[in-house]
């Protein structure tokens, strides 16, 4: 299917930035290295999402989080023309060290997990077009597959919750880029310095219950609807180690499709 580069069309040029954090230590993928360096087929997970990325934002400029003392990383995201700053101690601190990066001139900031490396171009855009239609805040989410339960102090069952007014949350989450930094100050996380230059804030913790970057939203810019856009299962975040023998196949699957598309032309 040929996409529409939206980070050319003139609404978006010049002004889109994406995040892709790859900060994270991967503790529960168990491989002893940072998760985005993991191979998955050969290639290391943070590889494979900059050309997930680069395939619906061509043009966009793109920042990458990197562990503190990372040179393999970094080499990574230079090699795919991206730039890379050392991310903070959690995710939500790896953010605010990326936007303090991000110059002054973007308009929209999309946040990325290098962790959700094989998302679909159509998720990407999708949440592109949703910020250039005016949405402020915009977040690709799925239904909830499971049942989904309660637990009580004992660790017994608390009752069933209705799931059908539940999402699972994904990324890329896409922001003006303005309010993303205001309530990224709001937080604790970002300040601007002496000379007026934002600086991310060295934190013990984050602030509670901020486990995505639209929780910032809806906890200090209540005022600013937060938009839903589907989501993709292969839009998965690679967690623990049975999520790279999904990934696998999911990889597999795309390279059988491409063969066999080609053999139709
Ligand atoms: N200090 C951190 C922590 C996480 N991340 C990034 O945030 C994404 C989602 O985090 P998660 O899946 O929790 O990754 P890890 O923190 O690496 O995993 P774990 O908790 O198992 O160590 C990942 O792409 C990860 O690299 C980051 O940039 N900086
Ligand atoms: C941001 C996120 O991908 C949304 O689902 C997720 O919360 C990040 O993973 P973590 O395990 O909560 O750090």
């Amino acid at each position: 299917m040929a996409l529409t580069d939206l980070s050319a069309s003139p609404s978006v040029k010049d002004g889109l930035a994406i995040i892709v954090v790859a900060a994270g230590s991967g503790t529960r993928l168990g491989y002893g290295m940072p998760k985005a360096l993991v191979p998955l087929a050969g290639r290391p997970i943070l590889g494979i999402a900059l050309e997930s990325v680069a395939r619906a934002l061509p043009s966009a400029r793109i920042i990458v989080t990197v562990p503190a003392g990372d040179t393999e990383l970094s080499a990574i995201a230079v090699a795919h023309g991206a730039h890379a700053v050392t991310g903070g101690a959690t995710r939500a601190q790896s953010v605010a060290c990326a936007l303090a990066a991000v110059d002054c001139a973007a308009t929209y900031v999309l946040v990325h997990d290098a962790a959700r490396c094989l998302v679909p171009a159509r998720v990407i855009t999708a949440v592109v077009a949703a910020l250039a239609a005016g949405e402020r805040a915009v977040v690709p989410v799925l239904p909830v597959n499971d049942t989904v339960r309660g637990v009580d102090a004992q660790g017994h069952s608390a009752g069933t919750v209705d799931r059908s007014g539940l999402r699972a949350v994904q990324t890329p989450q896409g922001f003006d880029a303005d309010l993303l930094v205001d309530v990224n100050r709001q937080a604790g996380l970002l300040e601007l310095d002496d000379q007026g230059a934002l600086t991310p804030v060295n934190r013990v913790a984050d602030p509670e219950g901020i486990t995505d970057d639209a929780s910032l939203i809806e906890r200090f810019a209540r005022h600013v609807p937060v938009t839903l856009v589907a989501g993709h299962d292969e839009s998965f975040k690679i967690t623990r180690p049975f999520d790279l023998v999904t990934a696998r196949a999911v990889l597999e699957e795309r390279a059988h499709r491409a063969v066999a598309d080609h053999v139709a032309d």
